[in-house]
């Protein structure tokens, strides 16, 4: 139920109650419904309303204050449009008051998160944009919660504190896939529906250290190569709107860059799971909650696992913290990882042909499997390092020199002059839509770091009935 509110019958016969409340409907979506009851006796109707208004009332669950920050250039820069038209009428119906800050600049809702007065008057935060204006949210909110804790944010090795305040997403950006894999579709008026009736879910936050110096939070996607540089040159074609990525993905591909580098992982033990699952993170996941668990009680164990390193060229280099299901993959990059369970899925796309890497990526469109090929591997990790070939350590440069001395004085040549043609050197990190300012990066999992106003995607039934209320 979002609310219900009383009326008199016109021939002043008795009152009317209008409940308006939730209803599923297809692909994940959930729409306002509204169903009325009349009754002769003002005093039971009188009843009905008041007890439902109380039941509501003493919900703790649902937020009652929120805090909403829009990003006006998001997407297509319809945010301010979303919120005012489909969300904002939804929180008043539901009797949600709301602060609402529309960003004059990039990093305003980070650095408002920051340093907000009075922070613990909200229940939550909503952002209304995409997965970069996500990402300044939770720097805001992750950043402000460890201050507030004493805890060092910037030190590799501390054990951040959990946010207490929770976040809701009204999609309105390009990708969307945080929203889309926490709740299976991107649409403003599910996502505010699942703030209204106070859902929450647990996210796992990685955060990327280069030399014990922080960098930046990730949640969705860190990539590397391939997704890096369609970043990059997506990022020259905002003006494309969420076109641009397709435009520079086609680009990327016949460019086929690859990139030499050394990757090492502690890989996740003691967890069950593994990224090459049939069974997908749903409501409720059970191996979220295990692992959860196990994370929080047994900290020590995973130190004993044993670091694994790999030497390599590769086209791509992915570390999905969770599915990154979207409407372009709606399986995602990695079908089977979690939200909650403490471990990112590392997939390594090594050198291979054009025609073997569109193999790959048009497997994220369809069933077949997109790790199922000899160029590809994939394994669930807790921690992982990355160090391109040219800045190794120099007992591994001179080992390099020995193998390849030529080659490595040239492509130094290359970097200085880019328009000789040669292929690069360096690609960049693709942190949630964000670029990373340096290639040698550490990256940690903090398991369950913050919670969203979701339930996670519900399992569908076998038959989408929506004539029938039992099979939904
Ligand atoms: C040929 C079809 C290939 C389809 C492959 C699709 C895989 C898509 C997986 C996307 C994972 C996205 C992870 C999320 C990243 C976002 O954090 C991040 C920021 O989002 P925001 O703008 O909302 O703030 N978004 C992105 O980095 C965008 C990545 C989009 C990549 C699109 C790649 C398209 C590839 C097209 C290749 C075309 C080859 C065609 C050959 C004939
Ligand atoms: N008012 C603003 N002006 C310019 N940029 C902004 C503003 N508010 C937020 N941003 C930045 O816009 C970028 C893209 O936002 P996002 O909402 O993710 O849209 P998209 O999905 O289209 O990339 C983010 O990096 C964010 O920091
Ligand atoms: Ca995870």
């Amino acid at each position: 139920i979002i609310s219900v509110r009383e009326e008199e019958e016109e021939n002043g016969s008795g009152q009317r109650d209008d409940v308006l409340y939730v209803e599923r409907s297809r692909q994940y979506r959930w729409r306002c419904a509204e169903v009325t009851f009349a009754c002769s006796d003002e005093a039971v109707c009188q009843h009905w309303v008041n007890n439902i208004r109380e039941l509501l009332a003493t919900n703790t669950s649902r937020p009652k204050h929120l805090l909403v920050y829009i990003n006006p250039y998001g997407g297509k820069r319809q945010g301010k449009r979303i919120y005012e038209q489909k969300v904002a009428p939804l929180f008043t119906l539901a009797g949600i008051s709301t602060s609402v800050i529309v960003t004059e600049y990039a990093n305003h809702a980070r650095d408002h998160l920051r340093t907000a007065a009075e922070l613990e008057k909200f229940d939550g935060v909503v952002c209304v944009g995409g997965d970069g204006m996500f990402s300044e949210i939770i720097h805001g909110l992750i950043w402000r919660t460890q201050i507030d804790c004493g805890v060092d944010p910037n030190c590799p090795e501390e054990a951040l504190s959990p946010c207490s305040l929770r976040i809701g997403i009204i999609p309105a950006g390009s990708t969307d896939c945080i929203c889309f894999a926490t709740v299976g579709t991107n649409d403003p008026v599910t996502s505010a529906l699942h703030i209204i009736v106070g859902d929450s879910q647990a996210l796992d936050v990685s955060s990327v250290h280069h030399n014990n110096m922080f960098l930046r939070y990730s949640v969705s996607l860190l990539g590397y190569g391939f997704y890096g540089d369609v970043l990059t040159d997506s990022e020259r074609k905002r003006w494309m709107g969420p076109a641009r990525y397709d435009f520079s993905g086609l680009k990327m591909f016949l460019t086929h860059h690859c990139y030499e580098g050394t990757v090492s992982y502690l890989p996740a033990g003691g967890i069950i799971g593994t990224p090459r699952d049939a069974t997908k993170c749903r409501s409720g996941c059970v191996i979220c909650q295990h692992n959860g668990q196990l994370l929080s009680e047994r900290t020590e164990k995973y130190e004993m696992d044993e670091w694994r390193t790999i030497r390599g060229k590769f086209l791509a280099i992915n570390a999905a913290s969770m599915s990154c299901a979207c409407p372009r993959s709606p399986k995602g990059l990695s079908p089977a990882a979690h939200l909650a369970d403490g471990t990112i899925d590392l997939i390594l796309v090594r050198k291979c042909s054009r025609f073997n890497f569109l193999r790959h990526l048009l497997r994220h469109t369809s069933k077949d499997d997109q790790f199922d090929l000899t160029f590809i591997e994939v394994h669930r990790v807790r921690r992982f390092r990355f160090t391109p070939r040219h800045c190794q350590s120099d007992s591994d440069l001179e080992l390099d020199l020995q193998e390849n001395g030529k080659r490595q004085i040239f492509s130094q040549i290359c970097k200085d002059h880019p328009a000789c043609g040669c292929a690069p050197a360096y690609s960049s990190w693709n942190c949630d839509g964000e670029i990373l300012t340096h290639t040698a990066i550490d990256v940690r999992v903090h398991c369950q770091l913050i919670k969203l106003f979701a339930r996670g995607i519900e399992e569908l039934p076998v038959f989408e009935d929506l004539t029938n209320p039992c099979a939904i």
